[in-house]
């Protein structure tokens, strides 16, 4: 079966690599063996092979200046390759689902509603006061950090979008939340019970949610300065159907919520971790409060004055690793880097091993933010900790001032030691699989 599994995928022109099994393909390899079995495909086959991963006929591409060339070239045919039960779930108005001129208006669209105004004007105060709120009474408790940090993640996405705020509307809201997640990592099998089923029901009930608040909004004509209020309004120039609309707040939703969760909780490992790097940090926010009172909100100027902060979040970025890379497809046959690519196959921009290159950071291994205020590190050309090309993530300023103002108000109000024992898994995602718990006390 080995044998006749290469055979059949063994195309002239295509990468060297190795196929593995019929439809399983290598996947058991890559998810057991992560990072170490691209390593030694890489050291097998170069930076760039072919592989069977995750049901698809995969390029694995570790190089970075290829990885930098998909990435640009989308008007090329290498639009993005997530899985379908991603995009069932995820709706067909969704950012990933589009592309072209689609694509140009969405991401358009999003970028209106989380642009630096928007930021400053409406949804920092809405991050602010969330934090406040989520991070009282944590005073000699132990927490699972990595619990607290995804309800904050999900929570202030539901302030900022519709002012949803606990009660009723969020409470029906947030399980179904974790099952349109939880959908959109199975398999596609609609079967009763699978993840599957019950993340496309969650999005039923999800989109009824929304539209309710949509009809409502309407109904009562008020105009609210979250998110859903600037799509709805007047003075918006991208006029979005309902759908679109509702399409767009799951995605905010669903980008902004691992991605912001992972990187805080590591931000809290790592300072814990390296207590210098605490201490700066700590005088950083200091400096801020001390020029404040007690009650004054992070404003737009407090955050920019947070350089340290800053490069404290590209460092737990880079070091955990909380993006392995991005997923593209070819929608022709094509040629990449002398190779032969046929239509249809994914391509996996990995660039999980970029940011543990010596060359872009001289002790890849060592955690030291001060190395992004040293040089211009985030404007370099194989900086993807963001993604890159045209699809950049439009969410980055907002990610960054969400996890800024948690931790002004987590150093400043708390310190804390870990209870121990637990375990972080670095891949396929960064998780702590029985929570990562963290006795606080008041500072
Ligand atoms: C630390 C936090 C974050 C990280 C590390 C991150 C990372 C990324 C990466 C790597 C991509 C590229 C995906 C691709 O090329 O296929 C991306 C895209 C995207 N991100 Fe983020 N993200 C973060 C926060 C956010 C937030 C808060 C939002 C909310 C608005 C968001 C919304 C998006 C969207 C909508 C896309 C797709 C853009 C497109 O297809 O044009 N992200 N993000």
């Amino acid at each position: 079966l080995l044998r006749w599994n290469e055979v059949r995928y063994s195309k002239k022109g295509l990468p060297p690599g190795t196929m593995g099994w019929p439809i399983f393909g290598e996947t058991t390899e890559f998810l057991k063996q992560g990072p170490n079995f691209m390593k030694s495909q890489r050291a097998r086959y170069g930076s760039i092979f072919k592989s069977h991963i995750l049901g698809c006929p995969t390029i694995v591409c570790m190089d970075p200046e290829v990885n930098r060339y998909v990435l640009m070239n989308e008007s090329k045919g290498l639009v993005p390759g997530y899985p379908q039960s991603m995009l069932d779930i995820l709706g067909k108005c969704n950012i990933a689902a589009v592309h072209g001129s689609a694509h140009k208006l969405m991401r358009a669209a999003l970028l209106s509603v989380v642009s630096p105004t928007m930021i400053k004007d409406r949804l920092l105060p809405k991050v602010d006061e969330f934090m406040r709120s989520h991070l009282r009474n944590w005073d000699r408790q132990i927490i699972d950090i990595q619990d607290k940090t995804k309800e904050m993640a999900l929570c202030s996405s539901l302030k900022q979008i519709a002012g949803i705020e606990s009660g009723p509307l969020s409470e029906s809201f947030i399980p179904e939340f974790f099952k349109l997640v939880l959908g959109t990592l199975s398999l596609p099998i609609d079967f009763p019970g699978t993840n599957y089923r019950q993340g496309i029901q969650a999005r039923k009930i999800i989109i009824k949610l929304l539209q309710k608040l949509i009809d409502e909004r309407r109904a009562s004509k008020t105009e609210k300065d979250d998110m859903l209020g600037f799509f709805m309004s007047e003075e918006n120039k991208y006029k979005l159907k309902d759908e679109e609309i509702i399409d767009q707040i799951i995605t905010v939703l669903y980008s902004g919520y691992e991605t912001v969760s992972t990187t805080s909780m590591m931000a809290v490992k790592f300072l814990h971790d390296h207590p210098k790097v605490l201490q700066q940090l700590r005088e950083e926010h200091l400096a801020i409060r001390e020029k404040k009172n007690p009650e004054d909100p992070i404003d737009w100027d407090d955050l920019k004055a947070m350089k340290f902060t800053r490069a404290v979040i590209f460092e737990t970025s880079r070091l955990a690793t909380i993006v392995n890379g991005v997923l593209r497809k070819t929608t022709k046959d094509m040629e990449l880097n002398g190779f032969l690519i046929p239509k249809g196959w994914r391509i996996y921009v990995y660039t999980r091993e970029i940011n543990y290159d010596s060359f872009l950071y001289s002790e890849p291994l060592t955690f030291n933010p001060w190395r992004w205020l040293d040089k211009n590190l985030e404007s370099h050309n194989y900086f993807f900790i963001f993604g890159g090309g045209t699809r950049q993530c439009p969410g980055k300023e907002l990610g960054i001032a969400e996890i800024s103002t948690f931790l002004h108000y987590f150093v400043t109000k708390y310190r804390w030691e870990e209870v121990g024992g637990d375990k972080l898994l670095k891949f396929p995602r960064v998780e702590a699989p029985s929570g990562f718990h963290i006795r606080v006390s008041s500072y």
